[in-house]
């Protein structure tokens, strides 16, 4: 394959549509390969804005808006990197030929839990727990008394734990009702998950590159308020539920098609595996590749957007810790404690421009045998502190 320099007649480019943590190490690896980085997001100074060739904030659920800058800058491969994108917009330059990661309709399945949820338990046939989908407090009412208690309430279309709250009894809905609104706007549905009583859950990260198809050591997570704070990688599993989660990786991302890493979230009680959901790109969890991997996620992804082998070496355990935002401020200043930078340890700052409190604001990473990297990453992430 050819790798021209950026900024020619030649250059190959890719548009990066959000341009967060994840997406500023996806630039900074598009980078190293020569490509030309155009890294789009709502706000200015996005992390990945930084790092690009040249960067635009406009709103990416307007269709026109979208349009106008690919058709401006005419990219060679489109890199959705957030959910809330104008999916008009990508089946359009779809339409005209560009080159959407995964493919338009891969995004338009996974942004929304009700395409993914029936496209992977009724069109695949994959495990998955019972679910519903509602659109008023009534039809909650119903869903959850069917479904028991505690059951999971989430609007079809949000991320990152956004609107989403467990439902512990009959007295719960209207708050659960609320707390929805409030993420979805008027106009969506709620998706009501029953409660899966897993022992763990993982992120499989699986590669296509057109070729083959590649699995990385599957990755540990917790969560808080539908939030990921911890991740260690490998996971250990038993060799069957480990068989499954791959052959479930497969099944789910042959599915939706196309090149890209995707991040497959599933569940694991004893050897039982059930599916979650899918991102078509880079994972949150899986910035513990950073530390792990010859080739982290993000250098995977461009590996297979590009058709490239897929090959990396694993090179060790480590785990991730999320620092997020204690209080909202127009010039984020982390206070961080000396012990974060040892041998092992180390810490990526986002460069956000601005925080609220729960914004995510840095990964602490520690190389160390999963179990004990976990431990102390447990104890770093407590020696940052917002100025
Ligand atoms: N049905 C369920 N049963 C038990 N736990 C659940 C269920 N659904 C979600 N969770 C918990 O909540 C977490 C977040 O849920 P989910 O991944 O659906 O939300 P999200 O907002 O898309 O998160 P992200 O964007 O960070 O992936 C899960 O990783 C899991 O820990
Ligand atoms: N679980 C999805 C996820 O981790 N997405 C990552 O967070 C950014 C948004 O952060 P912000 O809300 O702080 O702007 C996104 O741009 C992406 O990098
Ligand atoms: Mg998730």
């Amino acid at each position: 394959m050819q790798f021209s320099s950026p900024l020619k007649s030649n250059s190959k480019k890719v548009m990066l549509l959000g341009s967060g943590e994840l997406g500023r190490e996806v630039a900074i690896e598009a980078q190293r390969l020569g490509l030309e980085v155009i890294a789009v997001d709502r706000y200015p100074n996005a992390p990945a804005h930084q790092v690009a060739h040249r960067s635009y904030v406009v709103n990416m659920q307007n269709r026109d808006a979208l349009l106008e800058i690919i058709e401006r800058e005419k990219p060679d491969f489109i890199l959705p990197e957030i959910e809330a994108l104008s999916i008009d917009a990508l089946i359009g330059a779809e339409a005209k030929g560009y080159n959407v990661i995964p493919n338009a309709s891969a995004v338009q399945k996974t942004m929304n839990r009700k395409n993914i949820r029936t496209f992977a338990a009724e069109t695949l046939g994959l495990n998955t727990g019972a679910y519903e989908f509602v659109t008023t407090e009534a039809g909650l009412r119903d869903a959850s008394e069917r479904m028991g208690y505690p059951c999971v309430v989430k609007p079809v279309m949000s991320s990152s734990g956004h609107g989403q709250s467990v439902l512990k009894c009959k007295e719960d809905v209207s708050k659960s009702w609320e707390i929805a609104k409030e993420a979805r706007g008027d106009a969506s549905e709620l998706i009501v998950e029953a409660f899966v009583d897993f022992d763990y859950e993982i992120t499989m990260l699986t590669a296509r590159n057109g070729k083959e198809t590649l699995f990385c050591e599957p990755i540990g997570h917790e969560q808080r308020d539908g939030d990921y704070v911890f991740s260690w990688q490998p996971m250990q599993m038993s060799e069957i539920a480990k068989k499954r989660s791959q052959e479930m990786a497969k099944a789910i991302t042959d599915g939706l098609g196309g090149r890209g890493l995707f991040g497959v979230e599933l569940f694991i009680k004893g050897d039982e595996v059930y599916f979650s959901e899918v991102s078509p790109r880079p994972h949150d969890t899986g910035m513990v590749t950073l530390i792990t991997q010859s080739q982290s996620e993000f250098a995977l992804h461009l590996r297979a957007v590009l058709g490239l082998p897929l090959g990396f070496t694993f090179y060790g355990e480590g785990a991730s810790a999320a620092y997020k935002s204690k209080a909202e401020n127009f010039k984020p200043t982390l206070e961080i404690d000396d012990r974060l930078f040892s041998d092992n340890s180390f810490i990526r700052i986002f460069s956000k421009p601005d925080t609220h409190k729960g914004r995510r604001l840095a990964v602490a990473l520690v190389y160390d045998k999963a179990e004990v990297a976990l431990k102390k990453s447990r104890e770093l992430i407590e020696l940052i502190k917002d100025v």
